[in-house]
């Protein structure tokens, strides 16, 4: 049984409003016993989703009590994630995967069942009362609305919940394929005695296939009972008429006519309801097999986002493109930069190093000289680091922020944040070693080796690029759209050049204010300080006024970056951020 007792959820008002606090929920009661299918109808606004938010507690209610079998969700234990499926509003699945695919990562996520024997059946099972077997090797992406509505519902099934919340999973469809996916709700509520099926719509069309409705209204229950009692309710002659009818009287009215005849209908819907199921002393169900699944491990859930995550990157020859034209063209387009220089370089390094008389004599030329070595050098590391860092960002910008709903629905689902964010380490980490130190190699293999030492430059790329990943992952955590997320972080990129001092130096306090947010200013100026012992070093301190960071300073704030970066990438992706 599930039983609303006066829930209500009060939110602060819009800024401007005249009142100071908004009711989305009033003092909302109904009870529903197992093994029905109910239908939550009302005008637009009239807090249908929120009422199923309260219910799946993705939102607390401010007030009153929700009880599932007794148990008070709010006080004692929530649901476990195995007992609950909610199925949102929106596409809950990735594009590039097929169904069948779809539906064997959720029980990879949710279950224990991968690598058992139970797993293959239970796939099948879950995708024949979907309808959805035909389709298995379809992608996502070419599905019809109907199709992801079933997809949505499959992706819940693997679990065996005994409470499925459906927002709006019958709306937008043709009214043969809403009546499909209606009977489907009703097998599915019939299927397990602990299951209760609710259904949000607007629909008023198919009611009678549910075993009540519940009518909302300006956010307070107005009726709750059984469909063909629906009209008489209302004194209305279809059901269509329903909510013309709620404007022709306020909701306090309404309500107050409700609060009348509520126990009438209620009695009515529990003495038709099926038996409920039996419970033992503690309070667990008797019948066993229909306790939830045990959620997988970290590792596997790891292992299980890891591998999706590759899939659906191989899949997207758009991406594998850009990152392989960035991850090539990048170093060229330094190399192409250094070519006209790499003769003055050598020079210098081999008049400084074998005849410092002569260079006394040629004070002036050499002053040139050393300014354009100087300015070269430097420009060299800096393209370098830039390129890596925009590499970076668009590595990590739309990583979370692009499939952000996925997230919530899976967290809902059991998903561990800490398994999902050492997922996107994994992956981000291929992406980072292999584009800085490819960067830093090839670089210096082409003009024959850049001043400073390799190993050092080598380490402070990576830095670089896993600190601007990190901080872009953070970004991308926190922003509610991957458009969003995307312009954060080329600002982020776009202000490295000029804060970093590399071009033109800052006055001091800005710079001493700036550079500790500047990522590149790090792995520039640690570059440059390992050529220390070099004459290059010389040169670069004629051109560049910017205080020089020693190597392992360097290296340390990019760490202290890349933590930052992971936090807010922790904390972003476990705070919700549902629609
Ligand atoms: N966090 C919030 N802060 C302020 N208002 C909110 C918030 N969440 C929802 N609302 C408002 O509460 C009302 C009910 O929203 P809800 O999404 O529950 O409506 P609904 O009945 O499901 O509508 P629809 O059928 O159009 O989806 C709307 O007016 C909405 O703007």
């Amino acid at each position: 049984m599930l039983e609303a007792n006066n829930v209500g959820l009060e939110v602060d008002a819009p800024p401007g409003s005249e009142e100071e606090s908004l009711h989305l929920l009033q003092e909302v009661a109904f009870s529903v016993p197992q093994g029905h299918l109910m239908a939550i109808v009302g005008p637009s606004g009239c807090g249908k989703t929120t009422l199923l938010k309260v219910i799946a507690g993705i939102v607390e209610q401010t007030n009153g009590e929700l009880k599932w079998e007794g148990r008070d969700l709010k006080e004692e234990e929530d649901l476990h994630p195995g007992e609950l499926g909610y199925v949102p509003q929106f596409s809950v699945a990735h594009d590039l995967l097929t169904v069948e695919e779809c539906v064997a990562n959720s029980m990879s996520l949710r279950t224990q069942l991968p690598g058992t024997d139970e797993f293959e059946p239970k796939l099948d099972k879950v995708l024949e009362l979907t309808g959805l077997t035909e389709l298995a090797e379809r992608r996502v992406k070419v599905l019809s609305g109907g199709q992801k509505r079933r997809l949505g519902l499959a992706l819940e099934l693997v679990t065996n919940p005994c409470l499925l919340l459906c927002d709006e999973v019958t709306s937008g469809l043709d009214p043969k394929s809403e009546r499909e996916i209606t009977d489907l709700l009703k097998v599915l509520s019939r299927e397990n005695p602990r299951r209760l099926v609710i259904n949000v719509t607007h629909s008023l069309a198919s009611l009678e296939a549910f075993d009540s409705v519940l009518v909302m209204y300006k956010g307070r229950l107005v009726y709750h009972g059984p469909p063909k009692l629906l009209t008489h309710y209302f004194t209305v002659d279809h059901p269509e008429e329903v909510y013309l009818r709620l404007t022709q009287r306020d909701t306090q009215a309404w309500h107050e006519s409700w609060q009348k005849k509520r126990e009438y209908y209620e009695k009515m819907l529990l003495e038709s309801a099926p038996e409920q199921p039996k419970r033992r002393d503690d309070g667990e169900p008797e019948d066993e097999t229909i306790s939830p699944e045990e959620l997988p491990g970290l590792f596997s859930q790891v292992f299980t986002l890891l591998h999706r995550r590759w899939t659906i990157f191989r899949r997207d020859s758009g991406q594998v493109w850009l990152h392989l034209a960035m991850l090539f063209g990048f170093p060229l387009l330094v190399v192409i930069f250094a070519l006209d220089g790499i003769k003055p370089l050598k020079q210098l390094s081999q008049r400084q190093d074998s005849n410092m008389l002569y260079e006394l004599q040629q004070k002036s030329e050499h002053m040139v000289q050393q300014l354009n070595a100087g300015g070269l050098v430097s420009g060299l590391v800096m393209l370098q680091v830039v390129l890596v860092t925009l590499m970076a960002s668009n590595n990590a910008a739309r990583e979370i922020a692009g499939e952000r709903l996925i997230l919530e629905r899976e967290k809902l689902g059991g998903l561990s944040t800490t398994a999902y964010v050492i997922s996107k380490v994994f992956f981000l980490g291929v992406f980072v070693l292999a584009q800085s130190v490819w960067m830093g190699i090839f670089v210096d293999m082409v003009t024959g080796g850049l001043p400073g030492h390799l190993l050092t430059k080598l380490v402070l790329l990576v830095l670089v690029s896993a600190a601007m990943t990190s901080v872009c992952l953070g970004i991308s955590a926190m922003c509610r759209t991957p458009e969003k997320a995307t312009i954060l972080s080329i600002y982020l990129v776009g202000f490295q050049l000029p804060l970093s001092g590399a071009v033109l130096s800052l006055p001091d306090w800005i710079e001493g204010a700036v550079n500790p947010f500047i990522a590149a200013f790090w792995a520039w100026s640690g570059s440059l300080r390992s050529m220390s012992d070099t004459a290059f070093y010389d040169a670069v301190k004629r051109v560049t006024e910017t205080s020089l960071v020693s190597s392992e300073l360097a290296a340390f704030v990019l760490l202290a970056h890349i933590i930052i970066g992971l936090s807010m990438t922790y904390v972003g992706s476990k705070g919700s951020q549902w629609e």
